[in-house]
């Protein structure tokens, strides 16, 4: 009888492996070249790893294959793709701008916002928050910018000449300045306190999604629910928005104290000074027009919370850790910094910002060797041919931007660091998707002007006043999969205080 029933659950399993894994997408896409899948489950095995091994597995496969290498876990079809032309056909239209199933895993974080939302709520919502980033509005945020760099000059004269960890001091630097600009909240005691619970928050959410993607089992919603990785997401995502709830309730207070309008424009008033301030405003203004309900306005602060400080503490934390290795690039930088403002002390403006453009070409390049936002992913709406093959409608399609980013064919020795590389005359010819921080085409990033401003504003206030020592070497560093791109330990600079500050 035993036998009997072996021989049920066996001829069962051998059809449903026939039917998931030979079904008509599956053949299709199975022609793309790919790691070797295994009966019944495909490649679920293969990442079902711990997220520095991943990393390192993703790697593996970037170098293994040319540009594109397919993953079958079943029911998903993944296309991998790290070559510019494939690249250009998914992000450079709104055919395949809807982001693919594992977004929805940022959903009890993020819920609909711009970030994961789709269609005309995505259309709508982009339109109301593009003026956030007009460089009128820029320009305002550039002194609160400034403001913030000296406080990050400061807190940098009580760690001298001793190995610091910079992920905490600049992560501090971001998020205060996220809240300064765009939430228009200054942090008090208070809400400083909420903001270290929220930043550690983020990290354990960042563990629980990288540990969601890996594991098939955790990919329906109930069973991640009832599971206790369900259960610690939850957790922690009441922390993260205590503190988000907390910054819109302290903007919605002033606003009503001081009785700030839309027309008064960028000229609003902030903690009694003369200061500008526009998203979480607009936003309060879209609410009370009934363009946007109470949710809305929540997961827009919740995306623009996390997007707009942890992707850019990532860039600076990397970046520094680079200069401090190449005491080379932070002469020239501080040469050309002495250009700008000779002798003198003056406070960095939105112009000065502007000529900095060999620290900008140092930035670019930092963001191309670590890229923040280090892969993307999409849904294939259509079937396309992407590589010459055919690539049927609803597949997954993951965009790594970081192997991008290192390919040999499109960067000459593309492990070594040189800015001259993104000098306009050196950026002639080469493909117009080969360099993708931001990503690109219509759901590009909305805040790539602000953060280049950001990490311009904090460098120069650094380099200004001090010298960056190598502790951390960049072959030091493990990367980890999280949603950002992350060091597996602390990334530790030395500074010192310049003689001749600049
Ligand atoms: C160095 C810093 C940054 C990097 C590398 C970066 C990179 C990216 C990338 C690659 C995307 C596309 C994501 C995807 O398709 O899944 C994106 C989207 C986005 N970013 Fe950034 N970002 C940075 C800073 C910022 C800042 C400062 C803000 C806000 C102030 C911001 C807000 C957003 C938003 C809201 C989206 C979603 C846009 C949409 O879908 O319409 N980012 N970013």
């Amino acid at each position: 009888m035993i036998i009997i029933y072996l021989l049920i659950i066996l001829v069962t399993v051998c059809i449903l492996h026939f039917f998931f894994n030979h079904n008509e997408a599956a053949r299709i896409l199975k022609k793309i070249p790919g790691p070797k899948d295994v009966f019944l489950v495909g490649n679920a095995g293969d990442i079902n790893v711990d997220p520095v091994a991943l990393f390192k597995l993703r790697n593996k496969y970037a170098k293994e294959f040319n540009g594109i290498y397919r993953i079958w876990i079943y029911p998903l079809g993944i296309v991998n793709i790290y070559n510019p032309e494939d690249i250009e056909i998914v992000t450079s239209t709104n055919k395949h701008s809807d982001k693919s199933i594992i977004y929805k895993f940022l959903k009890p974080w993020l819920n609909d916002g711009l970030l994961v939302s789709k269609g005309t709520k995505w259309h709508e919502r982009r339109k109301i928050l593009t003026p956030t980033f007009h460089f009128n509005i820029l320009r305002q945020f550039c002194t609160i910018m400034e403001e913030n760099s000296s406080r990050l000059v400061n807190k940098l004269d009580t760690v001298l000449g001793q190995p610091v960890d910079v992920t905490p001091i600049i992560s501090e630097y971001t998020l205060s300045t996220i809240c300064e600009t765009a939430m228009g909240t200054q942090l008090n005691r208070e809400t400083t306190e909420c903001g270290k619970s929220y930043k550690e928050a983020i990290y354990a959410v960042g563990d629980v999604l990288v540990n969601r993607f890996t594991n098939l089992r955790y990919y329906s919603d109930t069973y991640f629910n009832l599971s206790s990785l369900g259960r610690k997401q939850k957790k922690h995502l009441k922390t993260v928005h205590y503190f988000t709830k907390k910054v819109i309730e302290e903007r919605k207070k002033l606003v009503t104290e001081t009785n700030i309008t839309e027309t008064e424009d960028e000229s609003v008033y902030m903690f009694k000074k003369k200061r500008r301030t526009a998203m979480l405003d607009l936003l309060i203004a879209a609410q009370k027009d009934g363009l946007i309900d109470q949710a809305g306005v929540q997961e827009e602060v919740d995306t623009f919370m996390f997007e707009g400080h942890d992707t850019t503490a990532v860039g600076l934390i990397f970046f520094l850790m680079i200069l401090a290795n190449r005491k080379d690039i932070q002469d020239k930088i501080v040469a050309e910094l002495k250009e700008i403002f000779g002798d003198s002390q003056k406070n960095i403006t939105i112009e000065d910002l502007s000529k900095m453009r060999y620290l900008e070409c140092c930035i670019k390049e930092s963001l191309r060797l670590y890229p923040p936002v280090h892969f993307i992913s999409r849904n294939i709406s259509e079937t396309v041919k992407l590589s010459n093959y055919t690539v049927p409608a609803g597949t997954i399609c993951h965009i790594h931007i970081y192997d991008l980013h290192r390919q040999e064919n499109l960067f000459e020795n593309p492990l070594e660091f040189i800015p001259e590389r993104f000098l306009p005359e050196k950026c002639i010819g080469r493909h117009p998707y080969a360099y993708i921080p931001f990503s690109a085409g219509p759901r590009n990033c909305i805040g790539q002007r602000f953060a280049i401003y950001e990490m311009k504003s904090s460098v120069a206030a650094i380099l200004r006043n001090y010298k960056l020592m190598p502790v951390t070497r960049p072959e030091d560093i493990e990367f980890v999969s999280d949603i950002v791109l992350r060091s597996n330990g602390p990334v530790y600079v030395q500074f010192e205080k310049r003689v001749d500050s600049v």
